[in-house]
């Protein structure tokens, strides 16, 4: 018979730190979470002194209790919202140009390149080990059109064990000649790719990590036929959807010229079946009332990608305004309109941003690490699997340390658990991230002998 102690391959103790609702973290200081052989959270027990630990095990073996230093606590792993893999080639570049011209001028021409399977292989490996060694435990990926380089993805992101949503990007107007697709030729990939994506999940002995997601690149790049295919297609797999929506003034202009019997932005996706509780939109800078509006009847979520609003000076989101509502909200790098893979910067961007709108309504840092965690898998729709440290949710942590060799946080006498925590959250980086697990399972770090999972 199975018992508790049979199903526990790793318990933790010291101190846990996570969001517990948007305006509280909690600090669980001597705390003991059990990890079980699903890679769920089966129990936590808090402020168990150091003598008691034995009598709180429930007979698991103490050799599998991993004892936390004062300088180390375990964090919900970061999710990001919006990040697009090819363009980590050219990530802190190009930052001089406004959207559309970033897009023809950088972006279209790198995207392209990925229409070669084996290059794709190469640049995919970095951008998703930069991304998990930021702590960044799911993530949602655009990729680019072109089907052999989306497959590569996933198998990439399988064997380096992060939780995503993989988009097989779609674009069948106003893209230049290297980087367009017919209507059938891209509904067929789109197709081909989730069923891809099916087929892989098949033969897993685990819980899989990988979704496809329906990713219409936005309305310009996409005529009626194909968003209304991929609505079609969204419906049939029962699959998310994500695009960008109200970014910059001139994307919006153009799209409705394309649009007109649309009410809205907004309503364009709406209007073609591409606006559900699980619909990612990425940015929502410059949003009627009734957009917003629309998005909550809707029930679909926000990322926040405040490092690439200013990057490409394309204005500052009202993010308190969409909280004010109810609307789902996490964050985004949007590498590489953002110029960091890293969630700690899009938490720092996305504060200086709420500052620079309005001092008085500015987002505190309990919100803001709400929304680097349980707002991202809101907005995944992925709240009841991941975020925080509930039981019955899985674990996908970050072991940090703010004393590790080089790091870039300095820790003083005076210094507490909460400091130490504010102080990797403003200062630290990936330096600070000594273990990263997904679904309870030690992902492997460059360097790290950590076994990868296919
Ligand atoms: O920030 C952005 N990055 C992109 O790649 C993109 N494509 C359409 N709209 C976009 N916005």
């Amino acid at each position: 018979m199975q018992t508790f102690a049979s199903t526990i391959t790793k318990v933790f103790y010291g101190t846990l730190i996570h969001s517990v609702s948007i305006k509280e973290i909690e600090y669980i200081k001597q705390g003991l979470l059990f990890i079980n052989n699903q890679g769920k959270i089966a129990k936590l027990v808090k402020n168990v002194a150091q003598d008691k630990i034995e009598c709180s095990l429930e007979g698991v073996d103490s050799e599998k209790i991993v004892h936390l230093n004062d300088d180390q606590f375990i964090i919900p792993g970061f999710i990001d919202t919006h990040i697009h893999a090819p363009q980590y080639t050219f990530c802190g570049n190009g930052h001089d140009l406004p959207l559309l011209e970033w897009l023809d001028t950088y972006t279209f021409p790198r995207e392209s390149k990925f229409q070669c399977k084996d290059y794709a292989r190469k640049l995919y490996t970095k951008s998703v080990a930069r991304s998990l060694r930021h702590g960044t435990t799911s993530a949602c990926w655009f990729a680019t059109i072109h089907l052999d380089a989306c497959k590569e993805l996933v198998d990439i992101i399988h064997e380096q064990g992060q939780r995503a949503y993989v988009g097989k990007v779609n674009m069948n107007q106003n893209s230049p000649d290297f980087l367009v697709e017919t209507t059938e030729s891209s509904v067929r990939d789109t197709r081909a790719f989730v069923e891809y994506v099916k087929d892989v999940n098949a033969t897993l002995t685990h819980k899989p990590l990988v979704t496809p997601i329906i990713t219409p690149r936005f309305a310009i790049s996409c005529n009626s036929e194909l968003l209304t295919e991929l609505g079609k297609l969204a419906k049939e797999y029962d699959l998310p959807i994500q695009s960008h929506l109200c970014e910059n003034m001139n994307e919006i202009g153009f799209t409705m010229s394309l649009f007109p019997n649309s009410a809205n932005y907004t309503s364009v996706y709406a209007d073609h079946g591409l606006l559900n509780d699980r619909t990612i939109m990425a940015h929502c800078v410059h949003m009627k009332d009734e957009e917003l509006d629309l998005m909550k009847e809707k029930n679909a979520g926000i990322s926040h990608c405040a490092n690439s609003n200013f990057n490409l000076k394309s204005g500052m989101a009202n993010v308190r305004e969409m909280l004010n509502r109810d609307i789902k909200v996490g964050l985004g790098t949007d590498v590489a309109g953002g110029y960091s893979p890293s969630i700690l910067e899009a938490f720092r961007a996305s504060r200086t941003c709420s500052v620079a709108r309005d001092m008085e309504t500015s987002l505190v840092v309990a919100e803001l690490f709400y929304l680097a965690t349980v707002g991202g898998a809101r907005v995944m729709e992925l709240e009841d699997t991941i975020g925080n440290f509930v039981v019955g949710k899985e674990f996908d942590a970050i072991l940090v340390n703010t004393a590790v060799d080089n790091s870039p946080v300095d820790i003083f006498d005076h210094d507490n658990v909460e400091t130490k925590f504010e102080k990797y959250l403003f200062v630290g980086d990936d330096r600070n991230n000594e273990k990263i697990f997904v679904q309870g399972r030690e992902v492997r770090l460059p360097g790290s002998e950590v076994a990868s999972r296919k």
